[in-house]
């Protein structure tokens, strides 16, 4: 299993966000996490990467519990967080450059990520400068540029143009090939171009986890399912 996830509880005060969530990951899957505001995706997300703690439950990432393994696991995953806090006082090559660094990884990989996030004709901004769309992209090469095995995408599309968007889901199904992907989105459309399962959470639980097709059988397209579970 890439990523298994036992009886996982995250609480914030008296709220719960997560609550008896259990999940296996297989290598290769590219999954979609669906849910309403504040359905929990991006706890869950970060909980998987190891930056929160946990209420209760485990974590492995490829057999190695996430809260013992902590240093280790973020060799494993590449995280693209949803409001990509980037250092935005840093040149785009800079900042790609202290990631590499501290990754260990040659920098001859910075260009070659920033060919393939398609960069290249904004590479010697500063990020402050660059467009959200290209903050995006920054966000998405940090997260690949080590080559990890897992990649964890919260909302990867959000704020590019629609032909940033159909370059972006070409790159993520081209990754998905080889790597494990879970990524959170609110456009449907996303989840029918690129995931082959769907799990659906509302009020921090996993209401429904299925294949696309099962989706796509029971359906006419996934808003419709969206609508009858979390209205
Ligand atoms: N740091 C925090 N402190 C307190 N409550 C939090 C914190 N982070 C998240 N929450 C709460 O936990 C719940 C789940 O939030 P989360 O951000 O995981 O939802 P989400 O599904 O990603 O939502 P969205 O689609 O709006 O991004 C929400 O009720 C939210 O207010």
């Amino acid at each position: 299993m890439s990523v298994k996830i036992q009886n996982l509880k995250k609480r914030y005060k008296d709220q719960w966000a997560l609550e008896d969530i259990n999940l296996d990951i297989k290598k290769g899957e590219i999954v979609g996490l669906l849910g309403p505001n504040g359905a929990g995706k991006t706890t869950m997300m970060r909980a998987i990467t190891g930056s929160l703690s946990l209420d209760g439950g485990k974590i492995w990432i490829q057999g190695l519990d996430n809260q013992e393994e902590a240093f280790k696991i973020k060799s494993l995953i590449g995280y693209l967080p949803e409001n990509n806090p980037l250092y935005t006082d840093m040149y785009v090559k800079e900042y790609l450059t202290f990631v590499a660094n501290i990754h260990r990884i040659d920098i001859k990989e910075i260009e070659k990520v920033i060919e393939k996030v398609g960069l290249s004709p904004e590479k010697r901004k500063k990020i402050s400068q660059l467009s959200k769309g290209y903050k995006q992209r920054v966000g998405l090469a940090q997260a690949i540029i080590f080559n990890p095995e897992i990649l964890i995408l919260d909302e990867p599309t959000n704020g590019l143009d629609p032909n940033q968007i159909i370059e972006i889901r070409q790159l993520i199904q081209e990754l998905g090939k080889e790597k494990t992907v879970i990524l959170s989105t609110h456009i449907m459309q996303e989840v029918e171009a690129l995931c082959s399962r769907v799990i659906l959470l509302n009020h921090g639980k996993i209401i429904q986890d299925k294949s696309i097709e099962e989706f796509q059988g029971k359906f006419t397209n996934l808003e419709e399912a969206f609508f009858e579970y979390t209205r």
